[in-house]
């Protein structure tokens, strides 16, 4: 493939981008980034995307979630940790009570760009660049640290790659191994409902293992599991930088995740997210909001996905929870009947974000759940399948969403609110959900 098409995007109007100082900057450290190894290879990539294949054929769920934001200072072992093993308890919930192979995914490693509803902030009269990831500029609220700064793009790369080795080392390492359920319950379980009933069910799985142990199977093969990274592909200076052309197929890899997806915001027809999108072999995604048209479902698998090949594109629904019952069946009706096999997956957070009274960004865990059900009660009566949930969680005891176990309020919020953009669940709503998501699959199927 001629190189030339990984620059075609720079010819087209690429919404969302930081308005540089200094562009030429950019391209400096472009070079650099250029000659940077591979944080992800692109074998593993291809091993997403048959897995992904299997989501879109029925076969399997995703489970992709973590931060809105992450930040350079959240790169240590501790935030890792915490977050990975939330996502490794959410998982267990689902494979066992779902009895579903669960594709794990990390919103880790990679994700911090962000796209904002508007271009500035204004503090009592005070007007600043919006904060757009810690990517491109830093969250103080003073001018010097809003100012896009492209050395950041450097920063991302180191940031995401000690991001990527912790999560490596804690799932190949043993840390997640399957006989390690009740450890990763430790610091949770007397202070939680969900972590009490979590317990139970760790429990069983106890006894499932023993049982397998008994007849024969190999302790080995709970020893280890395959987390991938992905992040929005928003900054494409940044994207194109560390795209690789892979030696074994002479096919572009954009090197800096294994799934990327494109954001509501950027996933314009003729725009040039979708453009530099179309010509990287890596398994991408796409969001998809209340407004989105059947026609512009099928112009996006026409241009991303122009083989129909199964895994190649996955949709995130994020319609919220009043819309997802109206606003999904024509695209997966219209979908379906073109022969495209896309893989479905949930997002339930980023149609649901309301301001509450004291001006925090929230989301209530129970119109999370209800858009999670609308996105099930849709693909049954379709007969098509629910492949997946997308979501913003962290492993720390926040305050940011309301309602669940704890009962969060919106008076709480100040307490322990501490995303760098929007509410994510915490550990105990995770949970909560990842049982509820897991009982409705059991039903569906
Ligand atoms: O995930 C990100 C947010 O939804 C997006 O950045 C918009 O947020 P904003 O409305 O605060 O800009
Ligand atoms: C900005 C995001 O989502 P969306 O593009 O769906 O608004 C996000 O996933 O953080
Ligand atoms: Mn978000």
């Amino acid at each position: 493939m001629p190189v030339d098409l990984l620059d075609s995007w720079r010819d087209l109007p690429a919404a969302q981008q930081p308005d540089w100082p200094d562009p030429a900057q950019v391209g400096a450290v472009a070079d650099q980034l250029a000659k940077l190894p591979p944080l992800v290879f692109a074998g593993e990539c291809d091993q997403l995307r048959a897995q992904l294949a299997a989501v879109a054929r029925g076969e399997a769920f995703v489970l992709q979630g973590g931060d809105c934001a992450e930040t350079f200072s959240g790169a240590t072992a501790d935030d890792v940790r915490n977050k990975l093993k939330t996502l490794l308890q959410m998982s267990v919930v689902l494979t066992y009570a779902a009895s579903v192979p669960v594709v794990k995914i990390g919103r880790m490693a990679g994700q911090f760009a962000k796209p904002r509803s508007k271009p500035v902030e204004v503090r009592e009269g005070v007007e600043l660049p919006a904060y757009r990831g810690d990517m491109v500029n830093g969250f103080g609220f003073t001018a010097d640290e809003r100012t896009p700064d492209p050395g950041r793009l450097l920063r991302a790369y180191h940031a995401a790659a000690v991001t990527l080795n912790l999560c490596r080392a804690f799932t190949q390492g043993g840390y997640a191994d399957l006989r390690q359920v009740h450890a990763w319950n430790q610091d949770f379980v007397a202070a939680s409902p969900a972590g009490r009933r979590y317990e139970r069910l760790a429990g069983e799985i106890d006894r499932a293992l023993a049982f397998m142990h008994a007849a024969g199977a190999d302790p080995e093969e709970f020893h280890r599991v395959q987390l991938y990274s992905s992040h929005e592909a928003l900054i494409l200076d940044y994207e194109r930088a560390l795209t690789r052309i892979d030696s074994r197929s002479g096919l572009p890899y954009d090197v800096s995740g294994h799934f990327l997806w494109i954001g509501e915001r950027t996933r314009q027809l003729d725009g040039a997210h979708v453009e530099f999108m179309r010509h990287i072999r890596n398994p991408i995604g796409v969001k998809l909001g209340p407004t989105t048209s059947a026609e512009d479902a099928l112009a996006l698998i026409d241009k991303l996905d122009p083989e129909r090949e199964p895994g190649r594109l996955t949709f995130v629904i994020r319609m919220g929870a009043g819309r997802v019952r109206d606003a999904l069946p024509p695209l997966v009706e219209k979908v379906t009947a073109s022969g495209a096999q896309v893989a479905w997956i949930c997002d339930p957070m980023h149609g649901n974000t309301f301001e509450a009274e004291s001006g925090y960004k929230t989301r209530r865990l129970d119109d999370v759940m209800d858009e999670v059900a609308g996105f099930f009660d849709v693909h049954r009566a379709l007969g098509t399948h629910p492949g997946g949930v997308h979501l913003e969680f962290t492993g720390d005891d926040v305050t940011e969403c309301v309602g669940g176990g704890h009962e969060i309020v919106e008076d709480d919020l100040h307490q322990r609110y501490e995303t760098a953009c929007d509410p994510r669940l915490n550990r105990s709503q995770a949970l909560d959900l990842a049982f509820m998501v897991a009982e409705m699959y059991r039903t569906t199927k």
